[in-house]
């Protein structure tokens, strides 16, 4: 159910192989409105309440691209564990990125290309999304030209998690950022990775058929 809080369970990455799941993150400082542009993209509301993600939260969605039906987990932290720089596995088998910053607070903006670095750090390639939200505040910033977005040629959005202004664009579009990353991935990690599993896999079945012919040799014929 979305807004759950993630139980270990939950936590298991395996499934983000499966073809129907896919896994979007996001990013950027706290209280730039990460987990209000979730509320209000999964529940179309907002709660204007100060309250700080501390630990990981996943929001859980069915979308339907091309008509068909994908799992999309939407993984939600603090923005404050920067200083402390973010786990791996938060990272891990990401498909999309979501990055935010608070046209209010000049200073979210500069941080980006601290997140932008840790970003593909971890994960080169996946599509990411810049966000400037809370345009409801300053309308005027949407007239504002953002370089950073430019300089690493990744598509800029003008939101409001208050409003809803651009809300459900920004959510499908990552989405299908997502969906067609994994169906096209070209990264070198995940074909690496993919290189490896097929290798050990071949192994063990190479390991299996082994045993049995020994098996049948060795097992002494009825005279
Ligand atoms: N005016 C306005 N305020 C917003 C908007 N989005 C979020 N806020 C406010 O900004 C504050 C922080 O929002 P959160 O969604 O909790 O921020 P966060 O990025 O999840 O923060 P952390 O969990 O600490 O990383 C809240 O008080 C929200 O009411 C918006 O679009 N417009
Ligand atoms: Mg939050």
């Amino acid at each position: 159910m979305a807004g759950d809080r993630a139980k270990p369970c939950e936590l298991d990455q395996e499934k983000y192989d499966a073809d129907d799941n896919v896994k979007i993150i996001c990013l950027g400082d706290s209280a730039v409105g990460k987990s209000k542009l979730m509320e209000r993209f999964l529940m179309d509301g907002f709660q204007p309440r100060q309250l700080s993600t501390h630990a990981l939260t996943l929001y859980k969605h069915t979308a339907t691209v091309d008509g068909k039906t994908v799992l999309v987990d939407f993984w939600d932290t603090a923005g404050q564990e920067r200083f402390q720089s973010m786990h791996a596995s938060y990272y891990h088998k990401a498909h999309a990125c979501i990055m935010v910053f608070d046209v209010q607070r000049k200073i979210t903006y500069k941080n980006l290309s601290t997140w932008y670095a840790e970003l593909r750090e971890f994960r080169p390639e996946i599509p990411c999304i810049v966000v400037a939200n809370k345009i409801d505040a300053d309308i005027k910033m949407t007239q504002k030209s953002f370089s950073f977005a430019r300089k690493f040629s990744l598509p800029l959005y003008f939101v409001s998690a208050a409003d809803g202004t651009n809300v459900v664009k920004l959510f499908s579009d990552a989405i299908r950022l997502a969906v067609s990353y994994k169906q096209n991935s070209r990264d070198f990690m995940d074909e690496v990775l993919q290189e490896l599993e097929s290798i050990s896999l071949e192994q063990k079945e190479e390991d299996m058929l082994g045993k049995e012919p020994r098996g049948h040799v060795e097992s002494p014929s009825p005279s």
